[in-house]
């Protein structure tokens, strides 16, 4: 490797009040190289690269680009040392419409539109205002912005988590161009395949302590999760209970899903969960998903079909009907689910507060007691724990689910629940599911990772363009039949899907 790092930090620091969140990181970056930062949630990975890209800044430490120290005092220094972030959560001003937004960060418009349909965005009007915009192109918004900076060193936070894996593979051939433009990246993802796929080395980060450099070969990852998660208990892969086992034979479904549709999004979708079962529900961007969810969650009104709850039709003009029938729903964009401002305490607690209240300090002790075990189990860093919006984002993410955990909910609607979750605990919630599976609660898992179908689920049930196209039980729902599946393609007869009567009717069918 070249003999001058591109970028060479070492012994940053930075403290919010009592909470170290750097103590001494160190980070040094090759020319032309994607390097892997990692560590578990709260290990600092933000923070350092906040500092890197001027949004924050540290109290020791010193940052030198080719061998100068360079201050970057702000977004705007950093840029100009050519060091460009794609924060973790989109950053476009949702009130502004783009050319706005471009204009406000001095973003040239012909690169930046080049850059949207490279990313597989053909045809984005910039007069959008930022707010109308789904969440998974507003993040191919802010890598495109990012990338017409053209900037030496690209720091891209999470920048897949959120996005259906046909973009993720768009943005990990850009962050391969960039490399052999002689660019450098440093990317942070919680998963290992693009890890592998991508990177050239890791730095591992613990408890705001650089504890290690890796360089990618075979094996590395076993090193990686040992340096992440140091002396924490190791869940190795696979120890997570896997699918098998749930719905008993013959039992009425806790929910049965008829012919639903909503709009144009979602035009016929059927299905069934049992007791005790999880569900994944697999599909590309926007295949009528984020509709079924919303629906079955009580946010928003179907436009045909029937739900029916332990047998008995239900209809939801508010999430909070959903509530009272049980279902709970643990949404993929975590700013939907929190009260930012405060505790986490509080925002676990939160669904008790209209149940429970009336029974006082008996409930009241319940409570807490409840709380205290979701904490303990999803292994939530509390040190800053006042107000939600101090965590890092993935243990914002934990206590989204913690809520529901506490709240005893029958059945559970999880849109992605493990976005931006590390390694260590993504284990415990997949033990966390299948445990609730095995208390005869019900889950419907919704997974941009597919991956996670095999660990979790019992079956997968597959949509595209709006309509279940494939039911396969977990044995045969391997990454490569679920993406045949999840693009429309047929998958050769060999085993019959267990599909409900309604889906295996032609007429709302697999095609
Ligand atoms: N503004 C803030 N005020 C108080 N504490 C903060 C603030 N920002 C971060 N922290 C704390 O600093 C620590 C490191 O957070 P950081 O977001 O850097 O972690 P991370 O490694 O990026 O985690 P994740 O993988 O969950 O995104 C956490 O304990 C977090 O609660």
């Amino acid at each position: 490797m070249a003999s001058q790092p591109l970028l060479d930090a070492s012994g940053v620091a930075k403290r919010y009040g009592a909470v170290a969140a750097l103590r001494n990181a160190s980070l040094s970056i090759e020319p032309g190289e994607v390097h892997a930062l990692m560590g578990a949630n709260g290990a600092g990975k933000s923070t350092l690269v906040k500092i890197l890209t001027g949004a924050v800044r540290p109290d020791a430490g010193r940052i030198l680009i080719r061998g100068e120290a360079r201050a970057l005092g702000s977004p705007a220094a950093a840029r100009r040392a050519g060091l460009v972030p794609v924060y973790q959560e989109p950053s476009l001003v949702p009130d502004l419409d783009v050319a706005d937004n471009l204009r406000l960060t001095g973003t040239p418009v012909e690169p930046f539109r080049a850059w949207v349909r490279e990313l597989g965005v053909p045809d984005l009007d910039l007069g959008e205002r930022a707010r109308d915009i789904p969440l998974a192109v507003l993040r191919v918004l802010d890598l495109a912005r990012a990338l017409a900076a053209e900037p030496d060193v690209l720091l891209l936070d999470e920048m897949t988590a959120a996005l259906p894996a046909d973009l993720a593979e768009r943005v990990m051939a850009v962050v391969r161009g960039q490399s052999r433009t002689g660019r450098s990246v440093i990317f942070i993802s919680h998963r290992f395949v693009e890890i592998s796929a991508l990177c050239d080395r890791a730095t591992v980060l613990r408890d705001g302590e650089t504890v290690g450099v890796v360089a990618m070969a075979p094996g590395a990852e076993e090193r990686i999760v040992e340096l992440m998660l140091g002396s924490r208990i190791v869940k190795t892969r696979g120890a997570a209970a896997g699918g098998g086992g749930g719905r008993a034979a013959g039992s009425a479904p806790r929910l049965s899903v008829r012919n639903l549709q909503v709009g144009t999004k979602l035009a016929d979708v059927s299905l069934d969960l049992g007791d005790g079962e999880v569900a994944g529900v697999v599909a590309l961007e926007g295949q009528g998903q984020d509709e079924l969810f919303g629906a079955l969650a009580g946010s928003i009104q179907p436009s045909g079909g029937t739900i029916e709850v332990d047998g008995r039709p239900v209809r939801f003009g508010h999430p909070a009907d959903a509530i009272r029938a049980g279902i709970a729903y643990v949404p993929g964009d975590r700013s939907d689910a929190l009260l930012m401002h405060r505790s986490v305490r509080e925002n676990i607690a939160l669904p008790f507060s209209a149940r429970l209240r009336r029974w006082g300090p008996i409930a009241m002790g319940r409570e807490q007691a409840a709380v205290a075990e979701a904490i303990r189990r999803l292994q939530i860093d509390t040190r800053a724990q006042r107000e939600v919006q101090r965590l890092s984002g993935g243990n914002q993410q934990k206590v989204t689910i913690a809520r529901w955990i506490a709240a005893e909910a029958r059945t559970i609607l999880c849109f992605d629940p493990t976005r931006g979750i590390d390694v260590g605990t993504k284990q415990e919630i997949y033990r966390l599911l299948r445990d609730l599976a095995g208390q005869g609660r019900s889950v419907l898992f919704y997974t941009s990772e597919l991956e996670e179908v095999q660990r979790v689920c019992d079956r997968a049930i597959v949509i595209f363009g709006g309509r279940v196209v494939d039911i396969l039980p977990a044995e045969i729902a391997d990454e490569a039949a679920l993406t045949r599946a999840a693009y429309g393609l047929r998958r050769e007869a060999t085993e019959e899907p267990d599909l409900p009567a309604a889906v295996a009717d032609p007429s709302g069918g697999p095609r």
